[in-house]
């Protein structure tokens, strides 16, 4: 008989090291056993102990494990898991038994679990069937001084895809209560294929409160569904559509946004038919997240440093994250200076921004690329249109989220697609506000789609609508110069857009990046013909 399936989902791995004072290996797990949601699996790992000692340790949290239901592993050692009679082992490359032998050793019915680091590792792993494997690690960790180069979470995505969708794994390697959502939601391959878990040591083993660990890392990891675009078919039929979600399920947009921009950012997401609420009050965030139909606006742009201005931006990433709800994080100046950048790569690199917004320099930045010199927040513009649809397509590959990079033309991609956008005014960068509230309005588009569909048509109806409003405003102005009356027309503008049933398919001039070295247009360019009702846009 095959082994059981085992359940994964949160997978313990013991460390002697980094106790908090006054514990024990034993008094931890059996603390972890009694939280309402304990782990899923054990695996007990020492590296310092006699065979006798870690025999006689084994033993003892076997008693524990047994009562309560939860599978114990053994870390490499076979004749330890013989010896206790456990239901199995996790083994390395560097370990004295491989996973053939151990099978050999341990019968069919025992769980041999396996690491793998690369792909090398999971082809010849993959032969060897093992019960499931370890992917990691996803991030640099001090627990395990020897690890491998760190995969990040595309580099897990990439080995979950070669897997066979019936092969088990685990994640393991830096993570935590912050960061496991970014985990599992940028892990998920297209096909669906995602983690069966994640396995921690420090997060649970290290902390004072491990009961409190434990529940609180159920929490996260459970909440249904984590949406991660598996169908990237964009219908320009829809764009009218997602609009008039707006009006069905009237969205509310909870923004974490700068004071220059908290007015107007208001006033647009009323104009569209959505509801703000600016709210910088954590004790609130989790009630927020948990309305229907929310959206979230993180913008950076008068951010105060230092950990509470952190903790407030992760604090509100990590609920909407754990709902499931779309995320805009705007990293406003983040080319502009250190502080700004090294505080925009945290927010990217511990929750998961579902759409990163941003002009030239911000999106460059966050890529890790060089940005020409900076005055202020405003973006550099100074690439070719070619190298901007690669940038955007790079980093939300890399991501596995939505990226714009906004200005005189604005790029979206999902990673699979990339689409370029050429509606607008020359206004647009002339009254201050207005950049940052496309993100209330896109953070709405968002919130009122269907969730299991792919973002990137609401993103583009968004950027679309609010392009054309701003458009119709300027044609208002008559050829005179007065920025401010445009910013009162554009927001009339787009209240008549949005409550309007006129078909935005005809006017967003949208064209699809398709071959990144050769832009080949298709849709229409402005001032075209428009895509045609019920075709998908990459049949244009
Ligand atoms: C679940 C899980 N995945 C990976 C590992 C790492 O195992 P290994 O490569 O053998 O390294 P050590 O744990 O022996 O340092 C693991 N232990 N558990
Ligand atoms: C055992 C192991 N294998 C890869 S990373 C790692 C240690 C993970 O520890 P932490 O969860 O504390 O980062």
């Amino acid at each position: 008989m095959p082994p059981p399936r085992p359940n994964l989902e949160l997978y313990l791995v013991t460390d002697s090291v980094n106790l908090p004072p006054n514990s024990t290996v034993y008094s931890q797990v059996e603390a972890c056993l009694s939280a309402k949601h304990p782990p899923t699996v054990i695996q007990l790992r020492e590296k310092h102990l006699s065979t006798a000692k870690f025999i006689e340790l084994a033993r003892d949290i076997y008693a524990l494990t047994s009562k309560h239901g939860v599978p114990l592993l053994i870390n490499d050692r076979v004749d330890v898991a013989l010896a206790v009679g456990c239901e199995g082992v996790h083994l390395g490359w560097d370990d004295m038994v491989d996973v053939p032998t151990a099978r050999k050793l341990l019968g069919p019915e025992k769980i041999i679990g396996l690491s793998v680091s690369d792909h090398e590792q999971l082809e010849k792993a993959l032969e060897m069937d093992p019960t499931y494997l370890g992917i990691g690690p996803v991030f640099s960790t001090p627990t395990k001084s020897d690890h491998n180069p760190p995969l990040g979470t595309s580099g897990v995505r990439s080995l979950l895809s070669a897997m066979p969708s019936t092969m088990q794994a685990v994640a393991i390697g830096g993570i935590n209560h912050d960061n496991v959502q970014r985990v599992l939601f940028q892990s998920k391959d297209i096909s669906g294929k995602r983690l069966d878990g994640i396995a921690v040591v420090s997060a649970i083993m290290a902390s004072p409160l491990p009961v409190g660990a434990c529940n609180l890392l159920h929490e996260t990891i459970n909440w249904p569904p984590l949406f991660v675009p598996t169908d990237y078919s964009i219908r320009a039929e829809d764009f009218p559509i997602y609009r008039d979600n707006i009006h069905k399920h009237k969205p509310l947009v909870h923004h974490i946004t700068n004071n220059v921009v908290k007015s107007i950012s208001a006033n647009i997401t009323l104009a569209i038919g959505a509801s703000p609420v600016m709210s910088e009050n954590p004790a609130e965030f989790a009630d927020l997240a948990a309305l229907p139909n929310v959206g979230c606006v993180l913008n950076m742009g008068t951010f105060t440093g230092g950990r509470e201005s952190l903790e407030l931006f992760l604090g509100a990433l990590r609920e909407h994250n754990v709902r499931g709800n779309p995320v805009i994080f705007d990293p406003v100046g983040a080319g502009a200076t250190n502080a700004r950048r090294e505080f925009a790569q945290m927010i990217v690199g511990t929750g998961y921004c579902t759409i990163i917004k941003g002009n030239e320099g911000e999106i460059r930045s966050l890529a890790g690329l060089e940005t020409a010199k900076m005055r202020g927040v405003d973006g550099a513009g100074e690439g070719g249109s070619e190298e901007l649809a690669e940038i955007v397509h790079d980093l939300a590959s890399l991501e596995n989220n939505i990226v714009l990079m906004t200005g005189p033309k604005d790029y979206i991609s999902n990673g699979a697609r990339t689409f370029c956008l050429s509606n607008g005014s020359k206004y647009q960068s002339r009254v201050t506000g207005i950049g940052c509230a496309l993100g209330s309005v896109i953070a709405a588009f968002c919130a009122a789609a269907p969730v299991d569909e792919s973002l990137i048509g609401p993103v583009i109806s968004a950027v679309g609508m609010y392009n054309i409003a701003a458009e119709r405003a300027e044609k208002l102005m008559e050829g005179s110069d007065q920025p401010g009356k445009w910013a009162t027309a554009f927001v009339d503008c787009l209240a008549t857009m949005t409550m309007s049933n006129e078909n935005l398919t005809e006017l967003i001039a949208a064209q699809e990046v398709e071959e990144l070295r050769n832009l080949e247009k298709w849709g229409r360019p402005t001032g075209g013909e428009g895509l045609k009702e019920g075709e998908d846009l990459a049949d244009a």
